[in-house]
């Protein structure tokens, strides 16, 4: 399995925002993790990236402990995450952002990239080209940043998070904010992420979009796993429902 945690807990003084929290992640799946307010997503997406440490508890990445290693060591090996907010560079180009996002995977040769080559920037150009086509970001790449839309904006940080080549993209609340259109061609995107071999793990509201997307989600309340399945094994769940009183799942 790319990741699994294992009793997973992670207390904030006397409050368990994380509660013995154990799951897999299936290869080329999308992994849904879902919740009502407070039930602890944020900090478990957060002890998935390394930001935060567990109280007790293993992360394994494909079978491999990581639970002590950092954010950006996470990172190399092919865990990397977006955020919440988009984290760009206004003022740069939607290109040189995406350029940005190979950093995270290149620090053995950090100097060949600093000191550019005619051969690193002509492989840095066709990733780039490579990214920005799939992300169907091509016709913007000299833009800055800051005048795409906020959905396009949140497309070019899953386009800087593919730039570094990972084996797991975790997604945090993607569709916020963004219109139908752009929900649905964000849908197709991450299938094709999917299609692609890379496994997806998304924290999300929109539970529509979490339903129509997802293989396999897992719920979390009040800190601890309550259920997981399929969409529809979670849709029908008592609990699950009762979770989400006035919700339509
Ligand atoms: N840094 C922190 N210090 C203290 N308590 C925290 C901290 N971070 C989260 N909590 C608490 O832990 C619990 C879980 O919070 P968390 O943000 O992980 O939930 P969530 O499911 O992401 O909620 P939401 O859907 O509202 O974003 C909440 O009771 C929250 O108040």
């Amino acid at each position: 399995m790319p990741l699994t945690l294992h009793r997973v807990t992670k207390a904030f003084g006397g409050l368990v925002a994380v509660n013995q929290v154990s799951f897999s992640v299936r290869p080329g799946t999308i992994h849904g993790l879902i919740g009502p307010n407070g039930a602890g997503k944020t900090t478990l997406f957060s002890l998935i990236t390394g930001f935060y440490k567990p109280t007790s508890g293993r992360v394994e990445l494909d079978g491999v402990d990581i639970t002590s290693l950092s954010t950006s060591a996470r990172a190399l090996k092919g865990l990397v995450r977006t955020f919440q907010g988009t984290m760009l560079f206004p003022d740069q180009t939607v290109g040189e952002n995406v350029e940005n996002g190979m950093l995270a995977t290149i620090r053995p040769r950090l100097l060949d990239w600093l000191v550019e080559t005619s051969g690193t920037k002509a492989m840095k150009c066709a990733q780039t080209d490579e990214i920005l086509e799939f992300a169907q970001l091509s016709n913007l790449r000299h833009a800055k940043a800051r005048d795409l839309s906020h959905g396009q904006q949140r497309v070019l940080g899953i386009a800087i998070a593919l730039a570094a080549r990972p084996r797991v993209l975790l997604l945090d609340e993607p569709f916020t904010g963004m219109t139908a259109g752009e929900k649905d061609r964000l849908v197709e995107m991450l299938e094709r992420i999917r299609q692609s071999g890379t496994t997806v793990i998304l924290v999300e509201h929109d539970m529509r979009t979490v339903m129509r997307l997802c293989d396999v989600i897992t719920v979390l309340n009040f800190g601890k796993v309550l259920t997981e399945g399929t969409p529809e094994e979670v849709r029908r769940h008592p609990e699950v429902m009762a979770a989400y009183l006035g919700t339509s799942l």
